[in-house]
């Protein structure tokens, strides 16, 4: 025998109404919501001028407050079966089916809010098919009592009334704020009295419903974010169902900023913190939306994650992208300057799509040899743009690179080598490629046969003196004439060149380990370039140079790695410290 559990009333009542929501004043938007939906129920069958009316009356030993619609109204059935009965809705299942899905409520809880506040609930309710009028009485206890009043003159509609505890903490003041908030944008007037007198008429409207100027919609933002804004877009998900304004942050914003994106769903008010409602890239923009077609938690003060959550998220990513798009062509000045105050985010989300990077790549600006550029520009200028991906390696080849008139980009700041790597596959009209300084050292010009063979043997001499610090010398000629070398080192040669000191500075069982765990598969040589137009190496060239020799061809390519912000070594910090003392010893 199947038997239905045995259930403590009262204590649920109070678990309900105390665990389902995070504060007490949600009752307002509840008393709003059924008054609402009710009356979308009665227009389903006739025409009529719909309103809801609050009053609040606060005298000496009472305070509370009455809340009346010209909604559907209940009969005496449908209060025993939707009111008496936790769980039960006339807006869920079949109810719902029949009718166009257009309530806010579903789950038959709502009403319970009310004992948050108060210790009874008290319903008058004329149905436009009835001629009498139910009373029901409900208890925080669990109990409740029903009466038919006959011969009523009452309009049709429903009436809720509270009287607010005692220790409640609520005033007009707070009521006209909650109503604002919940109610301004229901489509239906709200009337306030307050101790019997007219106090407001709330009623609003989107302004992405009314066609409003960009100054409205700009005040609109402001009110909503409490910030000034100057740029903005109407947005719309593919159904049609969700509709908004996504207004761009005027200011700089970081990856780690949370989403605070404003939704009301069916003109309810439910979240001004939702977190996800945009692809994460989308964070220099803030949104307000309302849905028809996304659905709100049992609290109804998040959204429900389901499919149809996933298809707005995107098409409204989609509709930002498309702004952006828009923007180059119809205000190329408002594009760079959104691109200027939120360039690292545009460069971030353009990574995991290849149609928008293609687009707005050129908007995209770049610190280059020639300084900050557009890529447009640097296109304009170049046949061929090079990039270095280390900022280091790149301040080390700036002056020879304009020396030499050669743009080259500095893609060490983040997403910079990436995106440019995408470019080289994406972009037909451009040629990209990736350098560093041992290319910038093997184009720059070399010495003819002849000269060279003059200097070969020099050359070997100074060679040996930097065998000890694993370095090749080649010889170049460029300008400007007084820098005179370049080092190069490449990201893995480094790697295997810390290791060796690792090796040299551990003992046998560590020098053990970081050979069998990092053993490195490439020579971990340096190169450093000399300069054969400079002074100090024509004179190393020339002849002999006895005991300065090598404390000057030691202290070049220490001073080359210096320039180019490389670490020093143990050793090649002893050679330096030892042909400082000795040059300066040899000066007096
Ligand atoms: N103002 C009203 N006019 C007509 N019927 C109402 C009114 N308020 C409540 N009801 C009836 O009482 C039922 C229960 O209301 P309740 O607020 O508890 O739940 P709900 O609105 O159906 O769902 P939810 O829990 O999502 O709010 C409603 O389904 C509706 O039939």
């Amino acid at each position: 025998m199947k038997s239905l559990f045995q259930v403590n009333l009262g204590g649920i009542l109070k678990v309900l109404s105390d665990n389902l929501y995070s504060h007490k004043e949600v009752f307002v938007r509840e008393l709003l919501q059924n008054a609402v939906d009710a009356i979308k129920a009665r227009g389903h069958h006739e025409q009529f001028e719909a309103h809801i009316k609050v009053d609040y009356y606060d005298d000496d030993t009472n305070r509370g407050l009455v809340i009346t619609d010209n909604g559907i109204g209940l009969t005496e059935d449908k209060v025993s079966e939707f009111l008496s009965k936790i769980g039960a809705s006339s807006k869920s299942q079949q109810a719902l089916e029949e009718t166009r899905n257009d309530f806010i409520g579903q789950f038959g809880i709502g009403l319970l809010s009310c004992f948050m506040v108060s210790d009874e609930i008290v319903v008058h309710s004329k149905s436009a098919k009835a001629d009498y009028m139910v009373k029901w009485v409900g208890n925080i206890e669990g109990t409740y009592q029903t009466e038919t009043i006959a011969n009523t003159d009452r309009e049709t509609g429903t009436q809720v009334v509270l009287k607010l505890r005692n220790n409640i903490d609520f005033d007009q003041e707070k009521l006209v704020l909650l109503l604002n908030l919940y109610g301004q944008y229901l489509g239906i007037p709200i009337e306030v009295e307050v101790n019997s007198q007219h106090h407001t008429t709330i009623q609003g409207s989107f302004p992405w419903d009314n066609k409003a100027g960009s100054d409205h919609v700009l005040n609109f933002g402001r009110e909503m974010f409490q910030e000034n804004f100057s740029n903005f877009l109407y947005i719309r998900d593919s159904s049609g169902k969700t509709n908004g304004i996504a207004y761009i942050v005027p200011h700089p914003t970081h990856f780690g900023t949370t989403q605070s994106n404003r939704v009301y769903i069916k003109n309810m008010f439910i979240t001004a913190h939702a977190q996800h409602l945009l692809p994460e890239w989308a964070f220099f923009v803030k949104v307000i939306i309302n849905s028809e077609n996304l659905s709100p938690t049992a609290s109804r003060e998040e959204i429900y994650h389901n499919d149809t959550y996933e298809n707005v998220r995107e098409d409204l990513g989609n509709a930002i992208k498309e702004y952006l798009i828009d923007l180059s062509k119809t205000s190329p000045q408002s594009l760079e300057h959104i691109i200027k105050v939120h360039g690292h985010a545009l460069k971030y989300m353009s990574l995991s799509d290849p149609e928008f990077l293609s687009f707005i790549a050129n908007w995209f600006s770049f610190s280059t040899t020639e300084g900050v550029l557009t890529l447009q520009e640097i296109k304009k200028r170049v046949q061929t743009a090079f990039y270095i991906s280390d900022v280091d390696e790149f301040r080390q080849i700036v002056p020879i690179a304009k020396a030499q008139d050669k743009l080259v980009i500095n893609a060490g700041y983040v997403y910079d080598t990436q995106i440019l790597e995408a470019l080289s596959h994406l972009d037909r009209d451009q040629q990209y490629q990736a350098i560093d300084t041992e290319y910038f050292g093997n184009i720059l010009k070399s010495l003819n046969i002849e000269e060279f063979d003059r200097h070969k043997s020099r050359l070997d001499a100074l060679q040996d003196y930097l065998l000890k610090f694993d370095c090749e010398l080649e010889i170049r000629q460029f300008v400007p004439d007084n820098i005179p070398a370049i080092f190069h080192l490449s990201e893995r040669k480094m790697m295997a060149r810390d290791i060796e000191q690792i090796k040299k500075d551990s003992n046998d069982l560590w020098a053990g380990i970081s050979s069998a765990v990092f053993e490195p598969s490439v020579s971990f040589r340096s190169k450093l370039f000399l300069n054969f137009n400079n002074s100090i190496v024509q004179k190393l060239l020339r002849k002999p140079q006895e005991k300065m020799e090598r404390p000057l061809i030691e202290t070049l390519y220490i001073n080359a790695m210096l320039m180019g912000h490389y670490p020093l070594n143990q050793q090649e910090l002893e050679a330096m410290n030892e042909n400082l003392t000795y040059i300066l010893d040899q000066s007096f």
